[in-house]
């Protein structure tokens, strides 16, 4: 069975590609590396929150939330570094992962990269549910974040490689979908764990992480490599035959041929990640680096992170606020499912420019009535207004969940030529994990003391990103993966005069 026909003009030649179901199951498969990295954004705020997690491994915190320290201090009470330690380690190791990540994807494959980090998922699970000390979970954590180092470089472009072009966007963010039901999971599974007695509710929600690391472990056994990562590594008669088998057709010598030139291309590079620095790869770098600062700018993960404690800080009860982490997760899932849907429609530009608009609206509205309701040491917020915070949270939290959660990970993947691709997502996952570090890090002590005025802060870089894409973002919409360069880069109006002396091999000898 194959539904409908492709036909995306490359230099005047026509693509032959059905939508088979070997391209969507192994795409549904290979996507599943996103529900870990979801999963574990999500677990996080819900256990830092349990006293029972906090009295053994933080017990400084627990003091300081439950025997009442500073219990009357709204916007400070859960600030405590080492606390954050335990939510940041894993994106550190995560970031530092995706160089090794860089390596394997080029050398051994899209597919052994996602089994890598498989392996990596299910050892930190279970140093995690078992821990007896604060080393054992953080040895754990940092495992978690090697795998989420390697999945976070192969699925992307696993994805986008193995995608007909009309519907690479859709696919692609299946990626997302995943982060998302992820933390939807993670959230469900906090408020369940919170209500169990002793430590068992924290080891249950650090150990259920099992389920999606067998399964992306699974999915990478079972898919077969992308046509592109097979090309790269000379097997070429199986990248032919991949590629039949994934088009539906045997008529696949033109994007075979554009596979080829790609390949040839990128085997003379010598080292990759200088290559990206050369002058006609700047373009895919900085936008890539550019996306990757900006998602994280928007501010979503202060919101993942600590929907918990933030609602908490707000003065809702200990259950209403894994009520409201709920709530945010399950307006992320549906709105990813929008962006899929009109992705390859309406195309990338569209989405975040709207999206642009809609955060920053919401989240001036939330620094408004915190401002006027919050203060140190009151909390006036009446039930009216805290509806309208929540209401603002969900409406912010939709407009990322169609552009730059997806959008994020999708343009770096498409973006990049062959001979840059591994290097360039390496550096996307690295930029991405380190501003997800940062925020994760600072957001605590940055709520002790901006309080409401982090909310202004993060919608002034909304308004940063919005004119970024107005005027520096390039539509991918409907171009094969491997004619970017010459139908998009060079098209640009700012980006093409990176392009005019970059052409073919210029300035590799350097290499
Ligand atoms: O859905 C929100 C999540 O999406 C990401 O931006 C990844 O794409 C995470 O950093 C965030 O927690």
């Amino acid at each position: 069975m194959a539904a409908g026909f492709s036909t995306a003009s490359a230099k005047g030649v026509d693509f032959e590609a059905k939508i088979t179901p070997i391209v969507i199951i192994s795409s549904i498969m290979a996507a599943t590396g996103g529900l870990m990295f979801g999963y574990e954004v999500g677990v996080s705020g819900g256990v830092t929150a349990m006293p029972e997690f906090l009295k053994k491994f933080f017990p400084v915190v627990y003091g300081r939330v439950e025997v009442g320290a500073d219990k009357n201090n709204y916007y400070c009470k859960y600030d405590k570094q080492g606390l954050q330690i335990f939510t940041s380690s894993l994106y550190l190791a995560g970031l530092t992962a995706t160089f090794f990540a860089s390596y394997t994807t080029r050398t051994l494959g899209r597919r052994p990269t996602m089994l890598i980090a498989g392996v990596f998922y299910i050892i930190g699970v279970v140093l995690n549910a078992a821990a007896q000390d604060l080393a054992m979970l953080i040895t754990g954590r940092i495992l978690l974040g090697c795998g989420v180092g390697f999945a976070n470089q192969a699925v992307p472009l696993f994805l986008s490689e193995i995608a007909p072009t009309r519907i690479r966007g859709g696919l692609n963010t299946l990626f997302q979908l995943n982060v998302t039901i992820g933390i939807l999971f993670a959230n469900l599974v906090n408020y369940g764990t919170a209500k169990i007695k002793g430590e068992w509710g924290w080891r249950l929600s650090l150990g259920l992480a099992g389920i999606p690391a067998l399964l992306l472990t699974v999915g990478a056994l079972l898919v077969t490599d992308t046509p592109n990562s097979l090309v790269e590594r000379g097997r070429l008669n199986e990248g032919k035959a991949v590629l039949r088998q994934i088009r539906g057709t045997v008529n696949v010598e033109p994007e075979f041929d554009d596979l080829l030139e790609a390949s040839s291309l990128a085997k003379e590079v010598k080292h990759p990640f200088r290559n990206l620095l050369q002058r006609r790869n700047r373009p895919h770098l900085l936008v890539a680096v550019a996306l990757q600062i900006f998602q994280q700018c928007t501010g979503i993960n202060a919101i993942m992170f600590y929907a918990p404690v933030l609602f908490s800080t707000l003065g809702f009860g200990s259950d209403a606020s894994l009520y409201s982490a709920v709530l945010t997760g399950a307006v992320n899932v549906p709105s990813t499912l929008v962006s899929i849907y009109l992705v390859d429609k309406v195309g990338r530009r569209v989405l975040l420019l709207g999206a642009g608009l809609q955060m920053f609206f919401s989240q001036l509205v939330i620094a408004i009535v915190l401002g006027i309701k919050v203060t140190d040491h009151s909390n006036n917020l009446s039930k009216g207004f805290a509806v309208l915070v929540v209401v603002m949270i969900c409406t912010y939290v939709a407009a990322f969940a169609w552009s730059w959660g997806p959008l994020g990970w999708l343009i770096p993947s498409e973006v990049f030529p062959l001979e840059t691709r591994s290097a360039g997502q390496s550096v996307t996952v690295c930029v991405n994990l380190l501003f997800t570090f940062i925020i994760a890090q600072a957001f605590l002590l940055m709520l002790c003391h901006f309080k409401f005025g982090i909310f202004i802060f993060f919608s002034s870089w909304v308004l940063v990103m919005t004119l970024f894409v107005m005027f520096l973002l390039p539509e991918t919409k409907n171009i094969p993966i491997e004619e970017m360069r010459e139908r998009v880069w060079k098209k640009h109006w700012f980006w093409t005069r990176f392009m005019v002396m970059g052409d073919q091999s210029c300035n590799r000898q350097e290499e």
